[in-house]
Formats: structure tokens, sequence, C-alpha cells
């Protein structure tokens, strides 16, 4: 049973780089066959030679078991079998062999790269597909570290695995030239060196266990590293950062300890491995040369052969360790990658080129597993209208808007864009016409220019598009204001501009693309009073030549607007104007009063 899963183990690591590399597997294992065998003919001749010089075999051959091909087929062609013959022969088949080794390092190194782009690429490419709804459910942390660090793993694997199918035909050649020289002999070692392979296995077992583990610590790691920088002001401020460092401390000790643990076995590994080889040869030579007859020159022979063998034994062990210490990343990356797929999204193929007339919802119910969370709702916004969303929080306002956006897919009923339902079109040819403000504002760790255009080429034109962005965005005076101006580095996560600032900036990088909608998600929030209006007058220019829909808190803010839908409980409570929700609305009469509206209302 145990045999069978490790054959198992084995076969399903080979199908999961084969199904990368395909025929480079074989070219590479090919190449290693070449190697094995020209430094066996090779090893070989010296045998013969041993025997010229001390005059025992003067005319060479005969003592090379079935190797004995070899000087026969010089006979053959006419090539006298002495010392210089032999001597040259050695050194072609060494050069032969150092020139297949130099093509199988070379080839495996191309491989090896060929195979880490493979792998980058097809998660860049799932995770550009990815659904945003399974996004949300997932783990940053682990995303994060698989895509960074368990490459990384990946790559020690994928070295470790082909140096192991390069010593494994290594080793089937040397055995078979082993056992073509003297099968007795061989047998016997061979049968010996299996017996040690018992106490290998036990400390594979347990290398593999704890690689496991570190593969699940390196994630929380990961994950805690990135909130801790995420939240540093906040944990920074209430002085919680000691306890969240505490966490990550543990953490990283939880980590040291298991990867000391495969250290200690992975050091026993190396200690142990010669002595018991050793061992299991002065047995077996004893035994051929005390109980039978063994002809010498064919136990030599066979002896080094199988000397080679087993150190290319050892070297796999070694490698084959090393991929077991790291193996607990091939299986997270499969199943990270099954994931990335089953999230795979559906696209249509209708492009779509032009807003033209309206979006709608029909009958439209969203879910989290069980927990609905947008209830049968029906809404139509037309090309050019401004609508609000207001209501409490966790009435689903978010959520409204990212299924506007096409960010979530409706869960029941249909979204449909100028008669089109969404899911017969090509989401990206949307999600172009899209403009988002989102309530985190995000910034790039590059120029203003950059993160406004999005890296466009400074043209004069996208320069002249550029300005006039910022110009609408109210943040013109602003960037002018700057030392380096449109070139000033705006710092990782934008630290070095004010939480308006960013927001303004994000509102600029929208109003620069040519979009027909604008999402803004409480857009505002972050403003103080003077931005807020003059943002706020800038919308008031906006509305009418973009489709707006904001999601807002503050309703002084959405009084310009042609509709406002009222939010409760993941339905539609109530529609209209500012002034037909003031008038037929008692929650939102409620909601002006509480926001002490009143005044300025009458
Ligand atoms: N990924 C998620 N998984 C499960 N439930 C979620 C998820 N995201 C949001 N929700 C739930 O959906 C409901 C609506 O959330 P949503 O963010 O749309 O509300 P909102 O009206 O925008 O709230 P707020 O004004 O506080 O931002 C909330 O009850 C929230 O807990």
């Amino acid at each position: 049973m145990n045999i069978k899963q490790a054959l198992k183990n084995s076969f399903s690591y080979f199908f999961y780089f084969y199904g990368y590399l395909r025929h480079r597997v074989f070219i590479a294992l090919t190449l290693s066959l070449f190697v094995g065998l020209l430094d066996g003919f090779g090893l070989a001749m010296f045998i013969p030679l041993l025997q010229m010089l001390d005059g025992s075999n003067a005319k060479g051959g005969g003592d090379l078991g079935n190797l004995d091909f070899i000087p026969q087929l010089m006979g053959t062609l006419g090539v006298e079998f002495n010392i210089t013959s032999v001597l040259i022969l050695i050194l072609i088949f060494f050069t032969l062999k150092g020139v297949a080794q130099f093509i199988q390092g070379y080839v495996a190194v191309i491989y090896q790269q060929y195979f880490m782009r493979e792998i980058r690429v097809t998660n860049i490419k799932l995770l550009n597909v990815f659904k945003f709804s399974e996004f949300v459910k997932a783990d940053s942390g682990r995303i994060q570290n698989t895509f960074s660090g368990e490459v990384e793993k990946i790559n020690m694997a994928f070295k470790s695995y082909l140096a192991v199918l390069q010593y494994a035909s290594l080793i089937s050649v040397y055995l078979i030239l082993a056992f073509a020289t003297n099968i007795s002999f061989a047998t016997m070692v061979t049968i010996g060196g299996a017996a040690t392979n018992f106490i290998f296995k036990f400390l594979y077992s347990k290398t593999k266990e704890h690689s496991r583990k570190v593969t699940v610590e390196a994630h929380y790691f990961q994950g805690l590293l990135i909130q801790y920088v995420a939240f540093f002001k906040y944990l920074k401020a209430t002085g919680l950062n000691l306890m969240f460092g505490k966490k990550l401390t543990d953490n990283i000790n939880r980590i040291e300890y298991f990867q000391r643990k495969i250290g200690f076995l992975g050091s026993l590994l190396t200690g142990l491995r010669e002595p018991l080889t050793i061992l299991v040869v002065v047995v077996v030579i004893l035994i051929q040369v005390r109980f039978l007859d063994a002809q010498l020159g064919t136990v030599i022979l066979s002896l080094l052969f199988l000397y080679r063998a087993l150190t290319f034994l050892m070297a796999l062990q070694e490698h084959w360790n090393k991929f077991l210490a790291v193996s607990g990343s091939l299986e997270n990356m499969t199943n990270f990658i099954e994931e990335l797929k089953s999230g795979h999204e559906t696209n249509g193929t209708i492009k779509f080129k032009e807003f033209k007339d309206r979006i709608s919802l029909r009958d439209v119910s969203f879910s989290y597993g069980k927990t609905k969370i947008l209830d049968s709702l029906n809404l139509t916004i037309h090309k050019n209208e401004t609508v609000a969303i207001i209501g409490e929080s966790g009435s689903g306002k978010s959520t409204l808007v990212n299924m506007l956006s096409g960010l979530l897919p409706p869960t029941a009923g249909e979204f449909v864009v100028d008669g089109i339902p969404l899911s017969q079109i090509d989401h990206y040819t949307f999600k172009n016409r899209i403009g988002y403000i989102a309530q985190e504002a995000p910034i790039f760790s590059d120029s203003v220019y950059n993160n406004v255009t999005f890296w466009a080429e400074k043209t004069p034109e996208n320069y002249k598009n550029f300005i006039e962005a910022l110009k609408k965005a109210s943040i013109y005076d602003f960037v002018m204001r700057l030392p380096k101006k449109e070139e000033e580095e705006l710092g990782n996560n934008g630290i070095n501009v004010s939480g308006g600032q960013k927001q303004r900036l994000s509102i600029a990088r929208e109003l620069y693309k040519e979009v027909d909608f604008l999402f803004m998600d409480e857009a505002t929030s972050a403003l103080d009073a003077e931005t807020e209006v003059a943002i706020q007058n800038n919308i008031d220019e906006l509305k009418g030549a973009y489709t707006i829909v904001i999601i807002a808190h503050k309703l002084s803010t959405v009084k310009n607007a042609d509709r406002i839908i009222l939010m409760g409980k993941g339905r539609i409570k109530a529609e209209g104007s500012f002034q037909e929700l003031l008038n037929n609305s008692k929650v939102f009469q409620n909601m002006i009063r509480l926001q002490g509206l009143e005044t300025s209302i009458s």
C-alpha cells in the first residue's frame, strides 16, 4: 500500500512537471543517459589499462564481462587494443561526456527558466480572470505568498526534481553496466543498498511533514505582514503594534522551529549515507572474495560502476530530500491554481463600444453564500443621469454599485446594458468605459503623471488630456506647486499626499480615461469642507456629461442628483428626486433631521 502510494505520488509529481514541460522532460532524461553511458565506457577502459600496465593482460580486453564488445569492436575496425589506443579512447569518451554534460546542464537551465516563466504567467493570467466575488473570499496573505515566496520554492523543487530524474537515469545506466560486468556481485550490493533505504524513507516522510507546516506558517506570516503594513498607523497610534509584532514574532519562531527540524533531518541524512553505503560494499566484497570465487577484474569494474551508481544515489537522495522540503509548496501551488481556475470568470463575446441608452437590473438578487445581500432589485439608470445611492450602513449600497460596475454578477435576475445581458458582453470592453472612484483611492508607487495616465506615453496630446483631467479634478494647482510637478513621486501607497489629494488624483485618473460611467464610492468622505465643495462643484459640472452613480452618506452632497435611491436591508425603499423623497419618505426625512439639514433645505 505504502509503495503504491509512493509510486502514485512520484508519478503525480512527474505529471505535474510534465504538464508544463512536455517532451522537454524526455530530452533532459536522454541527455543524462548519454552522460552516464559515455562515463561508463570511459571508466571501463581503466581496467584493461591497469592490467596492461602491470603486464597481466598484454592484449587487453577479456576482463570486461559483457563490455568486451568494446575491444572486439576495435578489433573489427582494425584498431589495435594497446595502451595508446586505450588512452585515446578514454580521452574520447570523457571529452564526449564533457560535451554531453555541458549540453545537459545548459538545457536544464533553459527548461528551468521556461518552467518558472510558465508558472508565473499562468498565475497572472488566472488572477486576471479571477472572479471578484471569489477574490473577496480569498486569503490575501496566501495569494501574495504563493506569487512570490512559493514560486521561488517551486523553482527549487523543480531544480531538485529534475536533478532526481537525471540522477535516476544515470544510476540506471551504471546499474546496467555493473550487472553486465558481474551479476552476482551487483545483485548483492543492490539488495544491501535497498535495505538501507528503509532508514532514509522514515527520515523523508518526517521532512515532508515539516515542509507542509512551514508553508502554512509562511502564508500566515505574509497575511500578518500585509495587515501590519496596511494598518501601521492605527496599530502605532494605539500601541497595539507591540501585540501585533508579538504575533509576527511567534509565527517567525514557529517557522524557525520547523526549518531547524528540516535542517536536522537533512544533516542526519548526509551523515548517515556514506558509512551505510561503505558498510554494504565491504560486507559484499568480503562475501565475494571469501566464499565465492569471484574474478577480481569484473568485481572491481562492477564495484566501480556500483560506486558511481551509489554516489549518484546519494546525490539523488539529497536532491529528493531537498525536493520534499519544498514539496509542500508544490501541493500548495497545485491547489492554488485549481482554486484560481475554479474561480475563473466567464466572459461574453459581444464587444461594448459605447454606452447608448440605459442599464437595468431586472429582479436582481445577490448572496454571499446563504446570506442575501441584495433582494429582488429592479432599477434602470439612463445615459448621463446622475443617481445617488443612500441608506444605512450595511444596506447594500457598495454591493449594488459593484453589481452596476460589473464587478459582481447577480446570483439571480439579470443585469442588462443597452438591452444586452452583461453576461453576453465582453466584460473588458464594458470595464474600459467605467471610471471607478473607490473609498480607498489606489495610488501606485510612481509619479503623478503615471498615476493619472496609467503609464501613458508623454505625447503632447496625452499631456494636454492629463492637464485637463487635473483641472477637472481640482488638483492642477497642487500638482503645479510640487517641486517636480507631474514628475513628483507619490511614494509607496501614496504616503506623501493627503487622503483628500489621493481621492482627487484618483478622480483625475478616471477623468483622463474616455469613460461613459463614473462610479463613486463615498468619494467625498475624506475631504475637508472646502475641498468637498470644490469636488461637489466639479461633479455638478460633470453632471449630464457622464452617467454618474454616487454612494453618499452626506445628504447635502446629493441634493443636485437627478435621482436618489434609498436602500434598506438589500432593497430599494424609496426613489425620486431630493424634493420627492423629502415629501414622501419618512426614513429620508429622518435622515435629513439626523444630519441637521432641515435649516439648509428650508
Ligand atoms: N465578502 C463578503 N462576504 C459576506 N458578506 C459581505 C461581504 N461583503 C459585504 N458583505 C455584507 O453585505 C452587506 C452589504 O454590504 P455593503 O458593503 O454593500 O453595504 P453598504 O451599504 O455599502 O455599507 P457601508 O455604508 O457601511 O459601506 C453587509 O451586511 C455586509 O456585511
